[in-house]
């Protein structure tokens, strides 16, 4: 069992410590009139204390002296009772069209080049790139032959057992109560999903007892800022938002409303934007550097979702993207109805970025962690 979010944990940090870290947090809300001002304190603060998931740990047990370790917290939720699938029954429904290729190579034949080409195919087709799938197929050969594989079925069974491999180190849990707030930025290109599967993340967090603010970082498009202030409203979140102006300034803003709050998680929407749109890409590193003048060491998270749909685009974006911020994580939206699931095995190959989640559909539980075995077996059926 993979955990949804994991918590961070440290000691808890002797009294001094927390004092110096109010100080810290109000030397820097009072930058927040000025925010091209740099940060005069190069403190970083200790983890905070979560109000919540004090049942999960006993923090009084834990040693003085630092000690930083991780811990898996709860299970994901359970499915609301509107949604009658399991989570794995709807990914593999969802995976269904890159499924739909790679599934019937391995019946009924025999191991011969005719199968190997058949493979690669397959694997072309679902968008796994060039460089993945002669990976995996050099790989397959090389194992079918030492271990003088016979059977098909079994053929199918080593190139799960590399495909697996291949995807592992994508495989990462949101960490949580690593700072207060953390801070999250999301990017991506337009339409790839990023609002929804903010509300998503907001609700999920909320399940987790976090505190959530929203920015509405997205001031070129007045119908995003709406769709967010909307969804706040109605799923009580509260939304920072400005009716025009600069998108650093208004998730300057916001952090420094996450601090004063005492808020958990900060997630901070950004337009949409093409990664050749170079003003656009240079607009959002400064977000970013305003986002760290706000607060020392954040953004803890640079998210970047992309559209399964969009095949070795979004392979072009993860780069481009990560290039520009450095990511440190993944949202892949939509792989519902793609025949594109292979995407994720040229971005293992090629830029593995952590895939913190992914989503196959609209509804809040069609979001959830990235886990490669489970996301193998859909997508070989
Ligand atoms: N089928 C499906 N649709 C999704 C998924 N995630 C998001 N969507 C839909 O994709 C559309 C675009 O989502 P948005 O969240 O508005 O995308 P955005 O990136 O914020 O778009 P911009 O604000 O234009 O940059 C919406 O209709 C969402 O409901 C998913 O996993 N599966």
């Amino acid at each position: 069992m993979f955990s949804f979010f994991k918590r961070f944990k440290g000691s808890k940090a002797p009294e001094t410590a927390q004092d110096e870290s109010q100080d810290t947090r109000e030397a820097v809300a009072e930058q927040a009139d000025a925010p091209a001002a740099p940060s005069s304190r190069a403190t970083s603060e200790p983890p905070g204390e979560t109000a919540s998931g004090d049942d999960l740990h006993d923090l009084s047990e834990i040693e003085a002296e630092t000690v930083l370790e991780t811990v898996e917290i709860v299970p994901p939720p359970a499915p609301e009772p509107a949604a009658k699938k399991s989570w794995i029954d709807r990914l593999k429904s969802g995976l269904s069209k890159t499924s739909a290729g790679l599934t019937g190579i391995f019946v009924g034949t025999k191991i011969d080049e005719d199968l190997y080409e058949e493979l690669e195919t397959a694997l072309l087709m679902s968008d796994a790139g060039v460089e993945a799938t002669e990976h995996l197929l050099g790989a397959l050969r090389e194992k079918v032959r030492a271990d003088r594989l016979t059977d098909p079925m079994q053929v199918k069974a080593a190139l799960r057992t590399l495909l697996v491999d291949l995807l592992k180190p994508l495989e990462k849990s949101l960490m949580l109560g690593s700072a207060q707030p953390l801070v999250m930025m999301i990017a991506g290109v337009n339409g790839a999903g990023k609002t929804t599967s903010i509300g998503k993340l907001a609700k999920h967090l909320q399940r987790f007892d976090q505190s959530v603010l929203l920015a509405a970082g997205d001031t070129f498009r007045a119908a995003a800022r709406e769709q967010l202030a909307i969804w706040g409203e109605r799923n009580n979140v509260t939304v920072v938002a400005q009716e025009s102006g600069d998108p650093a300034a208004v998730i300057f803003d916001a952090v420094s409303a996450a601090r004063a709050r005492k808020i958990d998680v900060l997630m901070a929407d950004t337009a949409g934007r093409l990664p050749t749109q170079l003003h656009l890409m240079e607009e959002l590193r400064k977000v970013k550097r305003v986002i760290g003048k706000a607060l020392d060491g954040a953004p803890h998270e640079v998210l970047l979702v992309i559209d399964a749909n969009t095949g070795q685009n979004a392979l072009s974006q993860v780069k481009a993207f990560d290039d520009a911020l450095q990511l440190t994580g993944l949202i892949v939206t939509k792989l519902d109805g793609t025949a594109k699931g292979g995407i994720l095995a040229a971005i293992a190959r090629q830029r593995p970025v952590p895939v913190y989640f992914i989503g196959v559909g609209e509804k809040v539980e069609d979001l959830q962690p990235f886990n490669a075995e489970e996301f193998t077996d859909a997508m070989l059926g």
